[in-house]
């Protein structure tokens, strides 16, 4: 009887415990970032996600600019994102392949207190097969594009949180294919991978100055660029990769719901939260029911990354066997 009440108590009070020196190590704590009156400024945000998100930021009262290359998108969103929520946004017609105009924009874009890299291109291709061209093109966008956004933000944007006192955020934009790599997107998920070491490198230089850095990966969601990709794909990736799709409002709010936490690692959905505990690792983590989680399901969660692995070397393996008897 005796050693039953032990066994109950320790059942209770390990993970009592644990959650308590979790509850010291998350840091620094959530925060809590209100979008009214704040500078937004979004790349991409002309169309899928960055539009969503550009469009529920003015809905919430945020002052928006949106970042892209193409004016007459741009324009475009800005009509609708105008008729949606009556808030006019501003618009910056740049390449963020071009250091020294996104310079130059952002500095006539005014103080910024929410920065979101979201401008991204993606083409999925078998590595053996894709340009170089195409794989270079996707690292200058995707990974130097945000180099660049974020070198030229950062000074004002510190000077800015210092003024206003106010907690300030840098979003960037990664994916699922940053978090594993799969057939057909080499290129993209290297561009998408590399972010999360800048990410967190970021978080621990800018967590001083009371700026917040997320990283957010969304599945496959329905937008304009994906609608193009997936024509290209080859029946392995889309095989692999069809793992339910958001709608770009849906990845939207989870976005900027982990933005106004001050959250570092922002899964979109359910497989997107096994992915995120499976690929812990050394994230910072402000949650302390989130690292409880991260800590007891890593183990479970290696195990469920190995089936998932198992089930699409199967695919591979079935889509090899039909071509070579076709
Ligand atoms: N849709 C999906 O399935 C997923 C998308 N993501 C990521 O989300 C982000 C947005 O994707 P999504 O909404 O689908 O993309 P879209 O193709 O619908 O929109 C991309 C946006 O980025 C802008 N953009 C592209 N290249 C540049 C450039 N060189 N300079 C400035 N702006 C640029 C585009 O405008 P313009 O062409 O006028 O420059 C557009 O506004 C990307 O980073 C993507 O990798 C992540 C996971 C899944
Ligand atoms: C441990 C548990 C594991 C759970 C497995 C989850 C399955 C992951 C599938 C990855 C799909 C990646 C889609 C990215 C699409 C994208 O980024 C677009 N831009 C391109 O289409």
């Amino acid at each position: 009887m005796a050693s039953l009440y032990l066994l109950l108590l320790g059942i209770i009070l390990l993970p009592l415990l644990l959650l308590l020196v979790l509850a010291f190590l998350a840091w620094p704590t959530p925060v809590k970032l209100q979008l009214k009156g704040r500078h937004v400024l979004i790349s991409g945000g002309s169309s899928g996600i960055g539009l969503a998100m550009a469009r529920q930021a003015a809905s919430e009262g945020a002052h928006v600019s949106i970042l892209a290359r193409n004016p007459a998108k741009l324009e475009a969103a800005r009509e609708a994102i105008g008729q949606a929520t009556g808030s006019d946004v501003s618009i910056l017609s740049v390449d963020v392949q071009d250091f020294d105009s996104v310079s130059k924009a952002i500095q006539d874009a005014g103080p910024i207190d929410v920065l979101v890299a979201n401008h991204g291109v993606y083409f999925s291709q078998e590595l053996e097969f894709q340009d170089l061209q195409e794989i270079k093109f996707q690292v200058e966008v995707n990974l130097m594009g945000t180099f660049h956004l974020i070198k030229a933000a950062l000074p004002g944007m510190k000077q800015n949180a210092k003024n206003t006192n106010l907690p300030a955020s840098i979003a960037i934009m990664s994916s699922q294919s940053g978090q594993v790599g799969i057939y057909g997107f080499g290129a993209y998920s290297a561009t998408k991978y590399a972010l999360r070491g800048l990410a967190e490198a970021l978080r621990h230089e800018v967590v001083l100055d009371n700026i917040y850095v997320s990283l957010i990966f969304p599945p496959g969601t329905e937008t304009p660029g994906f609608a193009e990709e997936i024509k290209r794909r080859s029946e392995v990736t889309n095989m692999i990769a069809s793992s339910g799709c958001m709608k770009a409002d849906e990845v939207a709010e989870k976005a900027l719901n982990g933005i106004k936490c001050g959250t570092f690692i922002v899964p979109c959905n359910f497989k997107g939260v096994m992915l995120a505990i499976a690929t812990a690792g050394l994230y910072p983590q402000n949650s302390c029911v989130g690292a409880f989680v991260e800590v007891i399901g890593a183990g479970f969660m290696r195990f469920v990354g190995l089936c998932f692995q198992w089930k699409w070397f199967g695919i591979i393996e079935k889509y090899h066997a039909q071509r070579n008897g076709s």
